[in-house]
């Protein structure tokens, strides 16, 4: 097993009766997950996935890496939520958050379109002057207004510098099948399309076209992620809590919330894991928190955020516990030298690896944030590899499928987000919404 439930140091807070008091209600979801017969059983397509990809397009999507890698200078990807957040936590996990900076034979890459700031996106234009420039638009709906105004952008940016043919060329969208404004557009202008299954969610989606494009133009062996997900859709496709671990994450954070925690707090020791954090928190907070129900997902980065938010974990109010997704190996370690005059008295760690320091800086939080009466799970993930990053990505996914269900709600749907937009396009005077734009602007006491 790639990635592994250390439970060690839950057993103040949740005892192993509690645990098999739930396994009949696993056992129950674990069926209806499986034979689709629950909520939201229309975007069950990634439980098979990583098995039954479309071997086609995935030729195609190295194909077009390729060629991304060899024309183009700065790749830019437009997206939001799941159409954005997957491919760039594994780009700044599995390659480095200086990514852009570093020396390398592949694009730079510019997330754009997930966020409506000029000053972010005339940034990022200025940052294309000169350079070579390939844009994938990802989009599963191919209506959502932020990566549509970046299109419009980059768009016209791409047709003045390659003439209309040139662009086309440049220009690739990953969205529905079939449907959809996005769908129309590439298919009368002739871009390469990749598709975003229609049994699959956006926070569902980084193993589709949606994350592998820009994955793979960054020079990530997506073959490897593939394998380590279809190696996490073997190991945990069995209901028994004491063989999945997925399970035993999504019950251990069930029995928590049922304890009264209201918050759960995603833990890294590696700066490069804050984007995988954000991806976290769209898969669980859009799938859980509906119907006045869920855990709110937070996130740090420690040792960084200790000196932050660590008071407030040590000794703020107790609503909250921690996930730590701890990696057993460095990407690439670095010793402590030896001072000829022990000045600053650290010649004591003379030798050692950061990470040496780093695991004991762990260890020390993990128990005295436990003695502070924060519970905390700890998800053992042997190193930063495309293949565990894989096995992780698909764990979170099953765990998160479960744990909707235990809450009793529908995982796979988000009618929430709906709301803000809604108001937005009245705002912003969109023809049909005359009424609404009224009642609001009354609101505002214009
Ligand atoms: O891929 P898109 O259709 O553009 O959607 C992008 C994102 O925005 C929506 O508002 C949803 O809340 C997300 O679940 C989705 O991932």
């Amino acid at each position: 097993m790639s990635v592994t439930f250390n439970g060690k140091y839950l057993e103040p807070f949740i005892g192993a009766h509690e645990y098999d008091a739930l396994q009949p209600q696993v056992t129950a979801l674990h069926k209806v997950l499986h034979e689709g017969t629950g909520l939201g059983n229309k975007f069950l397509g990634w439980i098979n996935q990583p098995e039954t990809y479309d071997r086609e397009e995935f030729a195609r999507i190295k194909a077009a890496a390729e060629k991304i890698k060899k024309d183009t200078e700065v790749f830019i990807v437009i997206g939001i939520g799941g159409s954005y957040l997957g491919s760039r936590a594994v780009v700044e996990l599995l390659q480095s958050p200086f990514y852009n900076n570093l020396k390398k034979n592949t694009p730079d890459i510019y997330f754009v379109g997930n966020n409506i700031n000029s000053g972010y996106l005339n940034e990022v234009l200025s940052l294309c002057e000169g350079k070579e420039v390939s844009v994938n638009i990802i989009s599963k709906s191919g209506t959502t207004t932020e990566p549509s105004i970046a299109f419009r952008v980059f768009r016209e940016l791409l047709e003045k510098k390659y003439g209309k043919e040139g662009a086309r060329g440049r220009i690739y969208a990953t969205t529905d099948r079939a449907k959809g404004t996005l769908k129309k557009l590439a298919t009368e202008e002739g871009y390469e399309a990749f598709v975003v299954p229609d049994d699959i969610g956006g926070r569902y989606s980084v193993l589709s076209a949606v994350g592998l494009l820009p994955i793979a133009v960054s020079g990530v062996d997506i073959d490897e992620l593939m394998a380590g997900a279809k190696a996490a859709k073997d190991a945990l496709a069995t209901d028994d809590l004491s063989q999945n671990d997925s399970y035993k994450y999504a019950v251990a954070r069930n029995i928590l919330a049922r304890k009264g925690k209201d918050i759960e707090i995603l833990v890294s020791y590696d700066p490069a894991f804050a984007m995988m954090n954000e991806w976290w928190k769209q898969l669980f907070g859009e799938s859980e928190g509906k119907d006045g129900k869920g855990l709110y997902p937070a996130s740090a980065v420690f040792s960084t955020d200790l000196h932050s938010l660590g008071q407030f974990i040590q000794q703020g109010s107790r609503t909250m516990f921690e996930t730590v997704v701890h990696f057993g190996e460095a990407k690439t370690p670095l010793t402590i030298g030896k001072l000829d005059e022990d000045i600053d008295g650290l010649n004591f760690l003379a030798g050692k690896t950061l990470d040496f320091v780093n695991d004991r800086a762990f260890e020390g939080t993990v128990l005295a944030h436990t003695d502070g009466n924060v519970p905390n799970i700890v998800l053992e993930v042997p190193k930063i590899s495309a293949h565990e990053v894989g096995y992780l990505i698909y764990f979170f996914w099953k765990a998160c499928a479960l744990s909707g269900y235990l809450v009793g709600i529908n995982p796979f749907d988000q009618p929430g987000v709906e709301s803000y937009k809604k108001n937005m396009f009245a705002l912003l005077g969109k023809p049909g919404y005359e009424e609404q734009k009224a009642a609001l602007e009354a609101r505002l006491g214009r």
